[in-house]
């Protein structure tokens, strides 16, 4: 029989990732006694701290590694979906671009009656973090406290890349988070003395004597609910069961995490829950569903030598904004740019090269998240990449794209590159796709799955409240009602932020 330990707190919030730890930071600051339970460690990792080795924490026990189902429209494959286990979140395993997004994202939340997160609301929380301006002329002074890498000198090899979009007819947009997104560009990086810097590193740590804790290595099994009022949470560490109460519990578990927990604690669609086997608390169908992501296809050329990556950078430092069809009126891909040959498993080539990853930012093929029939195993995760058509059909447009950059000069003559994949495999229509749905790889920005709103499916409401239940909200990627024409950390911090406002204003005085 296991001992049980208790903690009191104001607040607990669950996970130390992105969002996470920018709701402990403010509550902190404002007073609260935060606690902070995280699955993962907290320790200096050598590996997170470089920007260039990002590759070898996938797979690592930093990774939770999700697997999808078989996806039936990419060859049946099952993919890996790295997300971070460890203080800082997927932070500390991502590529560490800042990319706000398209005020039209925010404009559209709003439209779905999500008052208070519209363009206009939220543009001053991004440039209080980053002070890159912004097409409607917000001049705000960043607080400084997560550093944005604006200026850096690039990889030679990532100046040629940007060279030949020029050449193959793409303006150059020296700030893609400013007035406009379209273009290629040079990245922005949160990085601070060329180390990784987490939301975990800039916002969290420096208030972990004053007002936070964190209890890491601690696995959150279930939310404790009396009634329809969640009161605190229940963990595992090191083989004992833990408890922690609070007036207030704020799940920022991300998009996978979040909500497997609310469905663990009987918090989804009834049916499904029967089916699992889990007593059902609040019927909300719209758990685990409208689970959206962006996709990537690889162009890997040969170069005829190697190019080397500037200390404190990542392999990636440039990418381009672009529309499949020219009647868009946003952005849909967004391909970005790495020194180095990204080889699929069952890809052969030399070890100079350059991969141009060509990315679709605005999906139209969305799917869910189930628990498994025993609910403590993985969970069932089902992206349907694909399988709506007009997704082909963009990144078939995002390879030609990538195609047209290799063979441009810059690239072509200066390093002597030569497409290798797709190459051959994408001589007419029928091969391309084909090529597409056998390399389709997560972008990594999985969203939604406890979706903000007001409609049947919301999880949660405009305050990020779940709807049903008192005490209890969710903060982080998993309540954007759709996903940001760009990479999601940045929202994901912005939602940090806005959680913390709603929380504070709703009780003041505290
Ligand atoms: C490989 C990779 C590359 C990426 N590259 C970029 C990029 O360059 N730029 C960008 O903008 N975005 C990028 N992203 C996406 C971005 O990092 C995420 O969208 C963002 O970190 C999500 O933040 P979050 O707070 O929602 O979740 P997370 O940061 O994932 O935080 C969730 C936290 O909750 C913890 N947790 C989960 N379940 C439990 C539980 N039951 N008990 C206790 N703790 C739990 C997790 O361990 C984790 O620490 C990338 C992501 C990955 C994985």
């Amino acid at each position: 029989m296991s001992q049980e330990r208790r903690h009191q707190a104001d607040v607990i919030v669950v996970g130390a990732g992105t969002a996470g730890s920018v709701v402990a930071r403010r509550l902190a600051d404002a007073g609260r006694k935060v606690l902070v339970i995280e699955a993962g460690p907290h320790r200096d990792e050598p590996a997170v701290d470089d920007p260039a080795r990002m590759h070898e924490l996938w797979n690592s026990p930093l990774d939770w590694a999700f697997r999808t189902v078989p996806q039936e429209h990419a060859d049946g494959r099952r993919l890996h979906l790295p997300r971070g286990k460890v203080v800082g979140g997927s932070h500390a395993l991502n590529a560490m671009i800042w990319v706000r997004g398209n005020p039209a994202d925010y404009d559209h939340w709003a439209s779905l009656g999500n008052k208070g997160w519209s363009w206009r609301d939220v543009h001053p929380i991004f440039a209080r973090i980053d002070g890159l301006g912004g097409p409607d002329g917000f001049d705000g002074e960043p607080d400084g406290i997560l550093d944005i890498v604006t200026d850096y000198e690039p990889a030679p090899v990532q100046r040629s890349i940007v060279e030949a979009a020029r050449q193959a007819g793409l303006p150059v947009n020296p700030n893609y988070n400013g007035e406009r997104q379209d273009g290629v560009s040079f990245m922005h990086f949160t990085i601070r003395d060329e180390r990784r810097l987490t939301t975990a590193r800039a916002y969290l740590e420096p208030v972990l004597r004053r007002g936070a804790t964190i209890v890491p290595d601690a696995n959150v099994r279930r939310l404790i609910l009396e009634g329809r009022r969640c009161v605190g949470v229940e963990w595992d560490r090191d083989g004992e069961v833990e408890r922690g109460y609070a007036d207030e519990v704020v799940v920022c578990a991300g998009a996978i995490g979040s909500p497997v927990l609310l469905l663990r604690s009987g918090i989804g669609d009834a049916d499904a829950l029967g089916g699992s086997g889990v007593d059902v608390v609040v019927h909300l169908p719209g758990v685990g569903r409208n689970l959206q992501d962006h996709w990537l296809v690889p162009v890997i050329a040969s170069t005829d030598r190697p190019s080397t990556t500037p200390p404190g950078l990542p392999h990636t430092q440039s990418h381009l904004f672009w529309r499949s069809r020219p009647d868009l009126p946003v952005p849909d891909l967004q391909p970005l740019h790495f020194g180095v040959p990204l080889y699929e498993s069952w890809m052969d080539g030399p070890p100079n090269g350059v991969s141009l990853m060509a990315g679709l930012v605005r999906p139209e093929s969305h799917g869910e998240i189930r628990l498994a029939a025993d609910p403590a195993d993985a969970p069932l995760i089902d992206p349907r990449v694909l399988s709506h058509e007009a997704d082909l059909e963009a990144l078939a447009a995002a390879v030609r794209l990538c195609q047209e950059i290799i063979a441009a000069p810059d690239l072509r003559d200066t390093w002597g590159a030569r497409e290798l994949y797709p190459g051959p495999l994408a001589e007419n229509t029928d091969g391309l796709h084909a090529y597409v749905r056998r390399s389709v790889v997560t972008y990594h920005h999985q969203v939604g799955t406890c979706k903000m709103g007001v409609d049947d499916d919301a999880v949660v409401d405009p305050d990020l409240r779940v709807h049903g239940v008192e005490g209890l909200r969710v903060a982080d990627a998993s309540i954007m009602p759709t996903v940001p024409t760009g990479n999601t950390n940045a929202p994901a911090v912005m939602i940090g932020e806005r959680a913390a406002a709603l929380m504070i204003a709703a009780s003041p005085g505290r």
